[in-house]
């Protein structure tokens, strides 16, 4: 489906979407205990692929949408062989839980997914279910799914790259906990993503687990069991996707006016750097945090240097910033973000490029000169990948003229009504 935007103002009041990231780790967690409820729960087509493997590993997981909340019936620890072939669509982070509990099964399981997903890394988490005593392998042997793993394990001792994915360790740890001898992951290399772990120390808190980081990595110990406080979990607003919603305010909101994004409170997720880098960039914004709501209003930006290591979801919204920006906007620690749905650093640079942005493209450094963009309608592709979608509809809000965005389905993955709220805000959207 083509998007077409038109130059426009927004100014108004949205609502985040809940966050993709703390819905997985829900889902799975409750998938571990015996049952518990997920409330607030994102429902899109990453986090369905999450349900379903819960289902597949012999879980039930009921949507009550009157009460947007997710019943799930747990397996309790003991996943069964899956009846079939496991298919984690688009989604990495279903992959790679998912591939650490089919390890506690007993038998086989096969994960395949959309070609994007079957292009991504999954070598060192194979290789470190190897190393725990089972059996992972690629069927192609370059280390992408379709993969085949082999359990049970009973945990261990492993090592494992830092710099990949951090999802790697996400699934070590929340498989560990319900081994008989719990995982200790020592990592080889610095961790990138790392906050992204810290959600899923804080989501295995909330279910009464405990893990933690040492001095070479991060531990958590076995026999223990899922059990949240009350049996339910309350999934907080995602701040990547808020993040498109502040850049559109950033750069476009009407004069005298504001836009509103509600459902920020702080938690363990290092996007919420989006404001923070905003507010380095010159932008007008102000985060309650008490009340969970961000304000921001149009303002001339400044180019800055972004260190992505900890935030790579966050690298195609600062790309658009820079764009707009006075001066050169350098995305550095950014060689992870080319493993995501797509390779992020170049498709950003061609896209903006094609809008009439001027970007230098590096192994590790994107730099977007401001002061040689002046962006203009054009037809560019989304790569099929949301992010790289809702980021060109937010730079679509200030070129001159028209702009069509390729793959607009694609925002289905984290936030599905995306160009509705867009639209809601003002934007000049049109599905065709
Ligand atoms: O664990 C998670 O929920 C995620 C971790 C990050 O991936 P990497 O750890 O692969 O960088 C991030 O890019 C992804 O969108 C979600
Ligand atoms: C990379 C992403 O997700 P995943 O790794 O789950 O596909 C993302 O949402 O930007």
């Amino acid at each position: 489906m083509d998007i077409e935007l038109s130059q426009s103002r927004v100014h108004g009041r949205a609502r985040a979407p809940p966050s993709k990231s703390y819905t997985h780790r829900a889902i799975l967690a409750a998938g571990y205990s015996a049952g518990a409820l997920v409330y607030d729960p994102l429902n899109s087509a990453d986090t369905k692929a999450t349900m379903r493997a819960v289902e597949a590993f012999g879980g039930d997981v009921d949507r009550d949408a009157t009460e947007d909340r997710l019943d799930v019936t747990g397996f309790n620890g003991r996943p069964d062989v899956p009846a079939d072939v496991v298919d984690c669509a688009n989604s990495g982070t279903t992959m790679r839980l998912v591939t650490a509990c089919a390890a506690l099964a007993d038998g086989i399981t096969v994960l395949t997914g959309d070609s994007s997903l079957r292009s991504r890394p999954q070598g060192p988490l194979l290789d470190a279910i190897d190393d725990l005593g089972g059996r992972a392998e690629s069927t192609r042997d370059n280390g992408q799914a379709p993969i085949a793993i082999r359990g049970p394990i009973s945990g261990g001792s492993v090592s494992i790259p830092g710099d990949v994915s951090s999802q790697y360790i996400s699934a070590l740890l929340m498989a560990g906990a319900v081994t008989e001898e719990g995982i200790d992951v020592e990592l080889e290399t610095e961790l990138k993503s790392a906050p992204y772990v810290d959600i899923t120390l804080e989501v295995l808190e909330a279910f009464g687990v405990d893990a933690e980081q040492t001095d070479d990595g991060f531990s958590v110990s076995g026999g223990q069991s899922y059990e949240p406080t009350d049996g339910e979990y309350h999934v907080p607003g995602d701040f990547s996707s808020m993040s498109y919603l502040l850049a559109a305010g950033a750069v476009a909101a009407e004069e005298g006016k504001d836009v509103v994004v509600a459902g920020a409170y702080p938690s363990a997720q290092g996007d919420s750097a989006i404001v923070d880098v905003l507010e380095r960039m010159g932008a007008d914004v102000e985060w309650n945090r008490d009340d969970g709501y961000i304000t921001v209003r149009k303002s001339d930006l400044s180019g800055v240097e972004v260190d992505v290591g900890d935030t790579p979801d966050l690298l195609p919204t600062i790309a658009v910033l820079g764009a707009v920006a006075e001066g050169d906007t350098r995305i550095v620690n950014c060689e992870h973000v080319r493993y995501k749905e797509t390779d992020r650093v170049s498709a950003m640079a061609e896209e903006l490029g094609a809008l009439g942005a001027a970007v230098t493209e590096e192994a590790d450094v994107l730099t977007i000169h401001g002061d040689e963009s002046e962006l203009e309608g054009a037809a560019v592709d989304g790569h099929g990948d949301h992010r790289i979608v809702m980021s060109l509809a937010v730079a679509a809000l200030v070129a001159d003229g028209t702009t069509t965005v390729a793959g607009g389905e694609h925002v289905d993955v984290s936030f599905p009504d995306f160009f509705d709220v867009l639209y809601d805000l003002g934007a000049d959207v049109r599905r065709t």
